[in-house]
């Protein structure tokens, strides 16, 4: 093992293969260069070592033990590297090659994005002046399951290479440290941020442009078997040369090939969810994520989403009234484990041409196909870009020709928001407590360690609560109030113990709401009600029982048994031990 200096080092993955697992190389970040890095060589001489050991014919036990002890070696020699050893002993193919970035060769600036389980900022790295996107991840270090499920986006990041998806420059940690900082390339922009402002109004060619890229990108995952799983317009990133990249693949996963591994329908933000998921599907591929696209695709038109629903049940009750309901062979063909429950009794004709009857007719084409309520109609991202649409006036305006905007992102939206609803005073407030009151009464939540057992937000102990603290409802994007993370997590989890456990079903009926989703509420089992920012994915590492429904990159089927509560008290743990106070 050569001599490791992490100083100034990026790492980079190289271009693998489709389906290919990721080998990096690491190389020195200038040419002023720090000394050796664990290069190739290093590499080459701790896989040909294992290859070694493997290729000898042995009994089953001492190959056991010799891979045991390549194992060893690897996480050894990672650990030298700088990584801690709770992401090596647990996570050792998602950092293969790599080296850490260190937190003293970056200037963190501004905070730029906050996601439900994320805080993004932006940095300047101190030798080149180039500006970074600094995403802190959180997840508890003590779980392993944790640690995997966080990994598993850096994993599949480092399997993708495409201008139009986002590049995964390094991570930052350290031996001694309990974080981790996914370092990007800076965008100025969200879509969430262009789309929201009143004075941008989006051109066809413009669109078509975003709408190409997007595809590009998407087409490029689908390609190397990853579904994103949480297109949405703030996942979509651009620069101020009009390069749109797809970011955050947290909930990203790989295809099943064969439909025998069941994976979790609780993905995909409530607004861009395809009605399969919302109906409990377990065997989905990549449609999921065109379904999302023509979500945003409307969105760019009307400068606002097209299906804002504040429940689940709302959501597919505002599909089913824009598409269309199913007809019967689809209800027969899927056999979407709640079906039943969903089924509406009322045919829905659909509406969306009247809804989109100032769109381009060429463009609504593409749109209905995108919003099939059947997944197999709805092409392929190969497909949508070969379409009609792409190949008639006006054509697509290239990246560089369109204008520069000052940095907009869905936070600044939301900062804008709540500036002017504190400038405007009491009586918004009044209008949202009374609201915030009329919502806490049926947020029932369940004790994940006892089905069926209730336990209100209020139980819930204080420094199980998220790090932020605010207060646990807020008004999001839409003007929707929802669940802060924690709550959001901790309902979904209890939702899905439901299902796993055969509990039936809490339909989430938003009280008061008049929509003619009656079916839906007769059919409630329990007073719960999942009530949800739309705009927001909601589950990640911190969920334990997301990772339970789904497969990590080497369909080991994920098991863990342990207290989302008690999780998340480990991590503000975790956070307020200070180790890492020092590095920003
Ligand atoms: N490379 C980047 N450059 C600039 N801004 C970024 C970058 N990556 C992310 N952001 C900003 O941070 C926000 C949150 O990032 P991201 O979506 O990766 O986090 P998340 O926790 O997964 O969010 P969510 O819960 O909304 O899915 C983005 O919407 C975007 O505004």
């Amino acid at each position: 093992m050569g001599c490791i200096n992490s100083k100034n080092v990026v790492a980079r993955a190289y271009s693998p293969s489709p389906g290919e697992m990721v080998i990096s190389e690491v190389v020195p970040a200038s040419s002023k260069g720090h000394s050796a890095w664990l290069g190739p060589e290093s590499k080459r001489g701790s896989e040909d070592k294992f290859k070694k050991h493997a290729s000898r014919k042995s009994n089953g036990s001492s190959f056991g033990f010799r891979l045991g002890l390549a194992q060893r070696y690897a996480e050894a020699e990672q650990n030298a590297a700088g990584w801690p050893p709770w992401l090596t002993g647990v996570a050792a193919e998602a950092i293969q090659g790599w080296i850490p970035l260190k937190a003293d060769s970056f200037q963190k600036l501004e905070k730029i994005g906050q996601g439900t389980y994320s805080s993004v900022f932006r940095a300047r790295e101190v030798e080149t002046g180039k500006m970074f996107a600094l995403k802190k991840v959180r997840f508890d270090n003590l779980q392993p399951e944790s640690i995997r499920f966080m990994a598993r986006e850096i994993t599949i990041l480092r399997r993708l290479d495409h201008p139009n998806i986002m590049k995964l420059e390094g991570i930052i940690t350290s031996r001694m440290s309990t974080s981790i900082y996914l370092v990007f390339e800076y965008m100025e922009h969200d879509l969430a941020g262009l789309v929201s402002r009143p004075d941008i109004v989006f051109s066809e060619s413009q669109i078509k442009c975003y709408m190409r890229q997007l595809l590009s990108g998407l087409e490029h995952c689908h390609m190397r078997g990853i579904m994103h799983r949480d297109i949405k317009v703030s996942n979509i990133l651009l620069n101020n040369e009009g390069v749109l990249k797809i970011g955050d693949f947290g909930l990203a996963n790989t295809i099943s090939t064969n439909n025998k591994h069941h994976l979790t329908s609780r993905v995909v933000t409530l607004w861009y969810r395809p009605p399969e998921l919302l109906m409990g599907s377990t065997n989905y591929g990549v449609s999921v994520d065109l379904w999302s696209v023509g979500c945003v695709f409307a969105e760019l038109f009307l400068g606002k989403p097209i299906l804002k629903g504040r429940t689940e049940v709302e959501q597919l009750h505002k599909i089913f009234k824009l598409c269309g309901s199913p007809p019967e062979e689809f209800w027969k063909k899927n056999k979407l484990p709640h079906s039943t429950m969903f089924k509406p009794q009322t045919n829905y004709e659909s509406s969306l041409r009247e809804r989109c009857a100032d769109f381009p007719v060429i463009a609504v084409d593409l749109l209905e196909t995108l919003l099939s309520i059947d997944p197999s109609n709805r092409g392929t991202a190969s497909s949508a870009l070969m379409s009609e649409y792409f190949n008639v006036k006006p054509y697509a305006c290239s990246p560089s020709s369109l204008p520069k905007y000052p940095p907009s992102k869905e936070m600044d939206v939301k900062c804008q928001e709540d500036s002017s609803r504190k400038k405007s005073g009491g009586k918004i407030r009044e209008v949202a407590t009374s609201r915030r009151q009329q919502r806490r009464v049926p947020k029932v939540l369940q004790d994940p360690n006892n089905f069926g057992k209730s336990i209100s937000k209020e139980n819930i102990p204080q420094n199980a609560r998220r790090d932020d603290g605010n207060a646990h409802l807020t008004k999001g994007k839409g003007g929707a109030m929802h669940t802060k993370p924690t709550m959001d997590a901790m309902s979904e989890t209890s939702q899905i113990m439901n299902l796993a456990n055969g509990n039936g079903y809490s339909v989430p009926v938003h009280p008061g709401s008049t929509n003619d989703f009656t079916w839906a509420k007769r059919r409630k089992q329990d007073a719960s009600s999942t009530l949800s920012d739309g705009s927001r994915s909601k589950i990640s590492a911190l969920d334990p029982h997301f990772a339970k429904g789904t497969y990590d990159l080497t369909n080991q089927r994920v098991t863990m048994d342990f207290d989302p509560a008690e999780l998340i008290n480990a991590q503000v743990n975790m956070k307020s031990s200070g180790e890492y106070k020092h590095m920003f």
